[in-house]
């Protein structure tokens, strides 16, 4: 983690609201807090699907190693087509085939051609492959030959259908860089080099809990007053999506010294801490004052909605803080305020800090079906539905009531739209920027 304080940070921001902090800055102050866990570790090529390159992997040899044949055919010298005349065919004596996996020959004589398979080693003294559909074999007296037309021949050029070696990586080229979250085409690529091995980062540990004494465990009967904690589930998905150690610690009461038992373990057990509730100016909102016991808020409130309230900063597990303690997010209660805040402030701080060289959420513009009521202020993510026309255009459909306690209108949602802080209301038809849920890592 970095060396910097929070005060440090926070106070370089240019433009900071104490009582209003905008949604870019706020991201830019956490992304410049957060570090990468440095730990690494050795997998197996196979168990390292997900997992975040810790180094980058350079080529140990080339691939493909020999020119090669891209084509079933004839290998045959390119020069062979300007030594004939232009109204000639192509006319070479065959010699023997040649399969993939073969070990490398060569061409007896410049008039002749050798049979050769898709992926078999080029010749020495070919550069060029016919595919057979452009042949005809003739039995002659000098023994069977191979014809292509006058008219195909024009179709044809020396180093047409061979694959280079080298041409997919070059002995010394760097295969993948650090960073990487390893998908399968990766796993392939680094089998291709004959990689069996790979160090990548250790995985980030993330604890979260849910604050309230409303909530009642998701399987337990329900009593007067109380509501099921879904937040718990949702957080614990979300991260799931991300390829982190999930530390899951429950409920916690709205009892000071229970929350800050609960912070400390946290802080002991895990990178990186998350809670829901409790953040916000209620009699039973402990969440910012136990934070600031156990370590140090940074900011609470931000000017977006919904998550208006979300408490950024660090805690340690005792008085002693050594080390950097892990960084926290007081989420707040609301169940869409903690989507929210999750994929607009923790989602990039959390990939950051394990290690992935992270790349924002995908956004596209697509124009409004529903018109959008907004007051200029603050950054809205607001729930759509992304529904082509009949002409095949995605529009954007609000979801319904955008309360930050709908869930619903979240689960219904394609993605969020992203209204900028400085925008006000728009129409139905103006483009608007929308995150589409589909793809969230
Ligand atoms: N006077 C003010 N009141 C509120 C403000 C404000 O600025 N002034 N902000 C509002 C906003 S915005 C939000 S968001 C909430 C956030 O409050 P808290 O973080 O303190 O959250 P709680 O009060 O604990 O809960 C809010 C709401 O969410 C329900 N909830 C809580 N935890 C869960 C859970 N695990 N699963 C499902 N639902 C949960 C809780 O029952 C409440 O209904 O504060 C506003 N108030
Ligand atoms: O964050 Mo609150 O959910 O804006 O209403």
């Amino acid at each position: 983690m970095t060396t910097k304080t929070l005060d440090d940070i926070v106070s370089c921001l240019n433009g900071y609201d104490p009582d209003a902090l905008g949604a870019d800055l706020a991201r830019q102050a956490i992304l410049d807090f957060v570090r990468p866990v440095a730990a690494t570790e050795t997998v197996p090529l196979r168990a390292a699907l997900g997992r975040i390159l810790a180094a980058d992997v350079t080529s140990p040899i080339n691939v493909p190693g020999h020119d090669n044949s891209a084509m079933d055919g004839y290998a045959f010298a390119g020069s062979a087509l300007a030594a004939r005349a232009a109204d000639a065919p192509l006319e070479l004596l065959l010699g023997a085939t040649l399969h993939a996996g073969a070990a490398p020959a060569a061409l007896p004589a410049p008039d002749q051609c050798l049979r050769i398979m898709t992926g078999a080693v080029i010749p020495s003294g070919c550069d060029t492959v016919v595919p057979q559909e452009f042949c005809e074999l003739a039995d002659t007296p000098a023994g069977r030959v191979m014809r292509v037309s006058p008219a195909l021949c024009g179709q044809l050029k020396p180093g047409d259908n061979v694959r280079l070696r080298g041409e997919d990586l070059a002995t010394g080229s760097r295969a993948l860089a650090a960073g990487r979250r390893l998908r399968p085409a990766d796993l392939g690529l680094l089998a291709s080099l004959g990689i069996a091995q790979v160090e990548v980062k250790h995985r980030l540990r993330v604890a979260f809990f849910s604050t309230g004494d409303e909530l009642v465990p998701v399987g337990e009967p329900l009593r007067p007053g109380a509501i099921y904690d879904s937040n718990g589930t949702t957080i614990a998905a979300m991260l799931a999506r991300l390829g982190v150690d999930v530390i899951d610690l429950g409920n916690v009461r709205d009892d000071p010294a229970l929350l800050e038992a609960a912070l400390r373990r946290a802080a002991g057990e895990a990178d990186a801490v998350i809670t829901s509730g409790g953040v916000s100016v209620g009699e039973a909102d402990f969440t910012k004052q136990v934070m600031a016991r156990c370590g140090e808020v940074a900011f609470w409130k931000m000017s977006i909605r919904p998550g208006r309230p979300m408490a950024f900063g660090r805690i340690w597990a005792d008085d002693a803080r050594a080390g950097d303690g892990a960084v926290m997010f007081g989420l707040p209660g609301n169940p869409v305020a903690v989507m929210a805040t999750f994929y607009c402030f923790v989602r990039d701080a959390l990939l950051t800090m394990a290690g992935e060289a992270v790349r924002p959420l995908p956004r596209f513009k697509v124009p409004l079906a529903t018109a959008v009521k907004k007051k200029p202020g603050r950054t809205e993510f607001q729930r759509v539905r992304l529904v082509a026309d009949e002409a095949g255009v995605l529009r954007a459909h609000l979801t319904g009531a955008q309360g930050s306690g709908i869930l619903r209108s979240m689960s219904e949602a394609d993605g969020l739209i992203v209204l900028p802080q400085d925008q006000g209301g728009m129409a139905v038809g103006e483009l608007v920027d929308v995150i589409p849920f589909e793809g969230l890592v």
